[in-house]
């Protein structure tokens, strides 16, 4: 069982979010379990105050420390486990599918959604273990970034996806961008699925995808091309796809 703790102001944001598809049917089979915890429940003075000015001026807030603190801390008491805290903010590390898969290896990922401008540094250095992106862009939240680690995450879990094999095939599961997918009908408009699908030869089809893939990653994002060592028979599909292209 994997625990996702989310440090947010938004609790139901999370809790709506996760409910359906692939995430909802995992945590209707306790594959994973997801707790949020509201920095404002942890404040002690009237008006619950989670922010405050920055220090050195300039627009905006920042989150306080002492509410944050208290909240990691009490999602690190309810499973006991050994949680890793993560900061989710547009200064992390951008994350991966397999900085993801690694952290699968865990059992609880307590992930900080901040607001406003940010949250004190010193938060950031005392209490959390890792800091990550979803990309390189400012939304005015952490909440949307966790759902993303949430989602992405749970689908790598043994048992979560319909048949096992179908993760392993994502696209970026082993480096390179998913083939074309077509269902019915077999023409539409003057595009046509190409016969090689309507027939049933596996190796065949299996090779036919391997083939977009690598020749779309080489279009689309010679970037990850470049990361990847390909077999011979991958090589020679590429510069079929090349020739077949030009
Ligand atoms: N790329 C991301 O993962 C990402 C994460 C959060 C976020 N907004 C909240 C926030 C939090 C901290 C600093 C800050 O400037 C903005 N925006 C983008």
């Amino acid at each position: 069982m994997m625990h996702f703790d989310v440090v947010t102001l938004f609790p139901d944001m999370i809790s709506a979010a996760v409910r359906y598809g692939v995430t909802g049917r995992a945590l209707e089979r306790d594959i994973v379990s997801v707790s949020m915890w509201n920095p404002r429940d942890y404040t002690h003075d009237r008006h619950k105050t989670v922010d405050d000015r920055p220090y050195g001026g300039g627009p905006g807030m920042v989150m306080k420390y002492q509410p944050l603190h208290d909240a990691v801390h009490a999602a690190k008491q309810s499973a006991g486990g050994s949680a890793k805290v993560v900061y989710l903010s547009p200064q992390g590390k951008v994350i991966t599918q397999s900085l993801l898969s690694d952290a699968c290896q865990g059992s609880q990922l307590i992930l900080v959604a901040g607001r406003y401008e940010g949250i004190d540094e010193r938060f950031v250095e005392l209490d959390c273990d890792d800091e990550w992106s979803i990309g390189d862009y400012v939304i005015s939240g952490g909440e949307l970034a966790a759902l993303v680690v949430i989602d992405a995450i749970t689908r790598l879990l043994p048992g979560v996806l319909g048949d096992d094999d179908s993760a392993s095939q994502d696209s970026h599961s082993d480096g390179l961008l998913d083939c074309p997918h077509f269902t019915r009908p077999e023409r539409l408009q003057d595009y046509e699925v190409p016969k090689v699908l309507l027939g049933g030869n596996h190796a065949e089809i299996a090779s036919w995808r391997m083939k977009q893939a690598l020749g779309r990653t080489w279009q689309r994002r010679p970037d990850l091309l470049e990361k990847k060592n390909l077999s011979a028979e991958q090589e020679r599909l590429l510069k079929q796809f090349k020739v077949e292209v030009n």
